[in-house]
């Protein structure tokens, strides 16, 4: 019998460097999106487990993982992907649109000037940095609707001197971009049809034909909040459907346990900022 060969993955990982902030403070004392619920006990010390798998996870596939100082009284700190956007080495803060996470912005924008980093701007409009805001190759995809507000879209453009796509979110169980979206390798996306208005779908429609669709089961277990380096594809556990149809594409999904961070209305992308180059 001849053995049967796997064709080689066409899929080639880039090595990334990523920010990160451990959650030693992590709770859900107040409720800010629909998955946060203040009665429901959380356990921080299993957070931390979970998180320190994510961060293990990253620096085995080779990747570099950058850490800030969890800040006591700013729970939600641990979700690093809000803290600010990096493209080409210049960083666009954020400014929050909810008061308990307002001291995060000027935060995060210190560990990145105290970190060498020449070009920063805090923000004029509210922005919640990687939450609504994801760099492909040829655009920066922009969430709008519950976080974000339009004219941080073209604050982002001037900025970073890239096309913006401005994208409408109508469901508040998907209050971020991340949550509704993600990008798996240049122009290459997935996300949930059921998150967006009918125009900012048939925008995306248009523009990526190609894309992969979550169901919406998957989509409602986070499984859109993953990170991707080009072959690896970090994931939601749960989103099973999701990582076979990568599996498919040629990616290697990588299930990730992140049940604590959950109740706090986040997963594997928002504990993930890139510090793109
Ligand atoms: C995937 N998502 C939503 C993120 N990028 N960040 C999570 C933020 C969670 C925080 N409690 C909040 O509601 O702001």
């Amino acid at each position: 019998m001849t053995p049967s060969v796997q064709p080689a993955s066409p899929r080639t990982a880039r090595p990334r460097r990523y920010l990160m902030c451990r959650p030693v403070h992590f709770e859900v004392s107040y409720s800010i999106n629909p998955w946060m619920d203040p009665g429901k006990p959380v356990d921080t010390d299993l957070a931390v487990l979970q998180w320190e798998r994510l961060r293990s996870l990253y620096l085995a596939h080779g990747h570099t993982v950058e850490l800030i100082d969890p800040l006591p009284g700013l729970p939600d700190m641990v979700y690093a992907a809000n803290g600010a956007t990096v493209v080409d080495g210049r960083v666009l803060g954020a400014r929050f649109r909810n008061a308990e996470r307002a001291a995060e912005g000027p935060a995060y924008l210190r560990w990145f000037r105290e970190h060498g980093y020449a070009d920063t701007r805090y923000p004029d409009h509210v922005n919640e940095g990687e939450g609504d805001f994801l760099t492909t190759a040829s655009r920066i995809l922009a969430g709008r609707g519950f976080r974000s507000a339009p004219d941080a879209h073209r604050e982002a453009e001037r900025f970073f001197g890239r096309p913006v796509l401005g994208l409408e979110l109508v469901d508040p169980r998907f209050y971020h971009l991340d949550t509704a979206l993600a990008v798996l390798d240049g122009d290459e996306i997935m996300y949930n049809p059921e998150a967006f208005s009918a125009d900012s779908l048939a925008l995306l429609r248009r523009h990526y034909p190609d894309a992969l669709l979550a169901t919406p089961e998957d989509a409602a277990v986070f499984g859109l909040n993953a990170v991707s380096d080009g072959r690896n594809v970090y994931l939601p556990e749960p989103a099973q459907t999701l990582a076979a149809a990568l599996h498919a594409r040629g990616f290697t999904p990588h299930p990730v346990d992140l049940s604590e961070l959950l109740k706090g209305g986040g997963s594997v992308k928002c504990c993930t900022l890139e510090l793109r180059p």
